[in-house]
C-alpha cells in the first residue's frame, strides 16, 4: 500500500502571491493500482506529483511508499524508490552517454554511482533483451549517443529506464504530450504494457481524457488543489468522455464545461 495523507502545499507563502496548490490531499494507493490523473490547468497535478518525489519540502501531510515513510527524505533517496518519466524527452535520459551507458545508470538507481561509465558485458545481454522489447531496433544501436535519438525513441528508453529497477511507484506526467500522436500511441501501449507485466503502481497526468479512461484501473480529478473525483473499476470501464464532462461541471457548479477545460 502506498498513501499520501493530508498533503498541503503552498507556494509564495505568506506573499500576495500565495497559492495554495494542495489542499489537505489524501490518496491510498493499492499495489498494482494506474491511476489516471486529470483536471484543469493549476488543479494541482503536477505539483502532488512533485510532492510525492520530493521535489519541496510539504507544509503538511505525510507520504509512505510501502514500509517506508519516505515524508522526512530528500529526492534523490526517495528516486530509489519512485520512477519518473517527464513530459519533455531530454529530461528523462542523459544526451552526452550512449545508450547503454544511460541504461547502466538506470541500473544503479538508489545505489552509490561510481563515477564511471563503464559497462558490464553481462549487463549490456540484458540491455539488448530489455531493448528488444521496445520494437525499435535500439538494441542494435547501443553505442548510439541518446542525444542523436527521436523524442519518441527516447521516451521509450526513458520509460524502459524508469522501470530497469522495479519502482514501488511510477511517475508519469503528461509523458507523451509532445509527441506527435503515433509516437504518443506507442509510448503509452508501452506504459500500459510495462506497468501491467511488472504490476507496477503508476500515476499517470493527461490531459488526454479519452487516455485518461482508457488506461489504467483509477481515475481521479484534481479541482483548485483537491481531488474531486475518484473512479476505479467497473465504473471506470464504463466512463465515457461527456460523463466527465458532466461530472466536471457539476462539481464545478457551472453549465457548459467543454473538454477544452480539461484539454488544454
Ligand atoms: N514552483 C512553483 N512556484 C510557485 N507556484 C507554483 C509552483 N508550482 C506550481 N505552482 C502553482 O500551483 C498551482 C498548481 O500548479 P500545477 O502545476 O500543479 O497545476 P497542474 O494541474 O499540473 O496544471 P497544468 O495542467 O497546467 O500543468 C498553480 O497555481 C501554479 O501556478
Amino acid at each position: 500500500m502506498i498513501s499520501m495523507t493530508g498533503i498541503t502545499k503552498a507556494f509564495h507563502k505568506g506573499d500576495v502571491n500565495e497559492v495554495l496548490a494542495l489542499r489537505d490531499v489524501t490518496l491510498h494507493i493499492k499495489d498494482g493500482d494506474f491511476i489516471t490523473i486529470i483536471g484543469s490547468n493549476g488543479a494541482g497535478k503536477s505539483t502532488f506529483l512533485n510532492a510525492v518525489a520530493g521535489s519541496f519540502p510539504l507544509d503538511a501531510g505525510s507520504i509512505r511508499l510501502g514500509d517506508d515513510d519516505v515524508t522526512g527524505w530528500p529526492e534523490y533517496r526517495r528516486a530509489s524508490l519512485i520512477g519518473r518519466v517527464f513530459q519533455d524527452p531530454l529530461l528523462g535520459t542523459c544526451s552526452g552517454a550512449t545508450i547503454e551507458q544511460n541504461l547502466a545508470m538506470a541500473l544503479k538507481r538508489g545505489q552509490r554511482r561510481g563515477l564511471g561509465l563503464g559497462v558490464k558485458a553481462a549487463d549490456r545481454a540484458f540491455f539488448r533483451e530489455k531493448l528488444a522489447m521496445l520494437g525499435l531496433g535500439l538494441e542494435d544501436r547501443l553505442k548510439t549517443s541518446t542525444g542523436l535519438l527521436s523524442g519518441g525513441q527516447r521516451q521509450a528508453l526513458t520509460m524502459l529506464m524508469a522501470t530497469l529497477v522495479r519502482p514501488r511507484l511510477l511517475l508519469l506526467d503528461e509523458h507523451t504530450a509532445a509527441l506527435d500522436p503515433k509516437t504518443g500511441g506507442m509510448v503509452l501501449d508501452l506504459t500500459a504494457e510495462i506497468v501491467q507485466s511488472q504490476h507496477l503502481s503508476a500515476l499517470m497526468v493527461t490531459h488526454n481524457m479519452a487516455q485518461a479512461i482508457s488506461l489504467g484501473n483509477r481515475l481521479i480529478m484534481f479541482h483548485r488543489g483537491e481531488i474531486v473525483l475518484d473512479i476505479a473499476g467497473e465504473e471506470k470501464r464504463n466512463l465515457k468522455v461527456e460523463d466527465l464532462l458532466r461530472r466536471f461541471s457539476e462539481l464545478r457548479g457551472e453549465a457548459g464545461v467543454s473538454d477544452r477545460m480539461l484539454l488544454c
